[in-house]
């Protein structure tokens, strides 16, 4: 690729070259034939913008408020895994570039830096991710160390009772390195002849026993709002709701878990109609453009999380890279806006956007 590159896919492209075939696969990859993976793609592109002329665009405004904190746009980083297997600053450096673009950071349960170091390096709001371990009192006391540390949240990822298969990861036999918030509490160093350590880790610690009742549990040990990650169907969103939760992110775990599990996207209006509006409808999979962000919203999701974006962004260039991901998420959502005539996040509503299912109505 000649110059600097100019969107997300250019960014992945110097990921690949940056990074070992192992971890590139481990950041990239998705379950089983990874149907799901190309779909939280495709189905972006079959949704169709219905632009308005016009409007006086001069000036746009892409803020909001999540849980209560402004932040600069609709945007978020999901909690992804072991950022130092990308580069050697790990989250802290993620968390910079968080900071730097005032967006709000998800921290991985499995970062490679501390609570503590990210907590300490820049003053993004945070929010903290838990898998709920068999191992009830490190999850507690982690959910604890994220109070303390100034986070603002707990994602509670309700997906994984199981890690879905990752056929590279099983060909590679992808490590499983210490983790250091666990330092002392549990080995995170898993190492099984059978194939991804990932997994082992995952079959060692996580508590497959986790369910609804269990989030009883998580109110009982914080006050912090909760939100639920995985959140795929109308049934599981009223459940949600029913167990008070603060928000929901419509979430296939970045096609990670279950593959032919639907497309977010194509999801995400389902959940926001069971939702009725009573609590925040967040949504990830897929967001690689600004135009994507700007569908995600219009469908009803009140801001969009940025995996794998990210994470090419830290592996190509570390803080700077991360920055000029969101950048230019940001750049391009603000772009789409004035192009459709939308001046506020607010402006943007559902007449805005065609589905697939709507395209091919004939007017008559
Ligand atoms: C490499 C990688 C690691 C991830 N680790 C976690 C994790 O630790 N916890 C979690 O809740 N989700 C995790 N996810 C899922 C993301 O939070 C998010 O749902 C997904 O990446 C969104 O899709 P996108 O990558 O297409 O943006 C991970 C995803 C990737 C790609
Ligand atoms: C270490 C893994 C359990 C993290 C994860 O959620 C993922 O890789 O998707």
């Amino acid at each position: 690729m000649a110059g600097e590159p100019v969107n997300v896919n250019e960014f992945e492209e110097l990921a690949r070259q940056a990074l070992p075939n192992m971890y590139y696969d481990f950041f990239a990859g998705g379950a089983e034939d990874q149907y799901t993976l190309k779909e939280n793609i495709e189905a972006f592109r079959r949704i169709i913008i219905r632009p308005r002329i016009l409007v006086d665009v001069s000036k746009i405004d892409m803020s909001t408020t999540i849980l209560g904190h402004k932040t600069s746009a609709p945007i978020m980083i999901s909690p992804t895994a072991m950022h130092k297997l990308a580069h050697h600053e790990g989250e802290v450096a993620t968390a910079r570039g968080a900071a730097a673009c005032d967006v709000i950071m998800g921290l991985s349960y499995m970062s490679t830096c501390t609570v503590e170091e990210v907590a300490s390096s820049c003053n993004a709001v945070r929010f903290f991710q838990i898998y709920v371990y068999k191992r009830r009192d490190i999850t507690a006391l982690m959910v604890h160390r994220a109070e303390k540390n100034g986070f603002g949240a707990i994602i509670l990822t309700a997906d994984t009772p199981r890690l879905g298969r990752r056929e590279a990861d099983i060909k590679n036999k992808m490590i499983a390195p210490q983790l250091k918030n666990f330092e002392g509490l549990i080995s995170t160093e898993y190492v099984s002849d059978k194939g991804s350590n990932i997994e082992a880790l995952a079959a060692g610690t996580f508590d497959a026993s986790l369910c609804w009742k269990d989030i009883e549990w998580l109110k009982s040990i914080t006050k912090l709002p909760i939100l639920i990650k995985g959140v795929l169907t109308s049934e599981d969103a009223i459940k949600a709701i029913e167990a008070g939760v603060a928000g929901i992110i419509v979430s296939n775990h970045g096609a990670r878990q279950l593959d032919y599990a639907p497309a977010t996207i194509s999801v995400l209006e389902e959940v926001v109609h069971a939702v009725q509006g009573k609590v925040p409808v967040f949504f990830d999979g897929g967001v690689r453009r600004g135009t994507d962000i700007f569908k995600a919203l219009a469908l009803g999701a009140k801001a969009v999380l940025i995996g794998r974006a990210v994470i090419y962004g830290l592996a190509a260039k570390g803080e700077l890279g991360v920055k000029q991901v969101i950048q230019m998420l940001k750049d391009e959502f603000e772009l789409t806006m004035a192009l459709s005539g939308c001046c506020s996040v607010d402006d943007i509503t559902r007449s805005h956007v065609k589905t697939e299912k709507e395209r091919f109505i004939c007017r008559m």
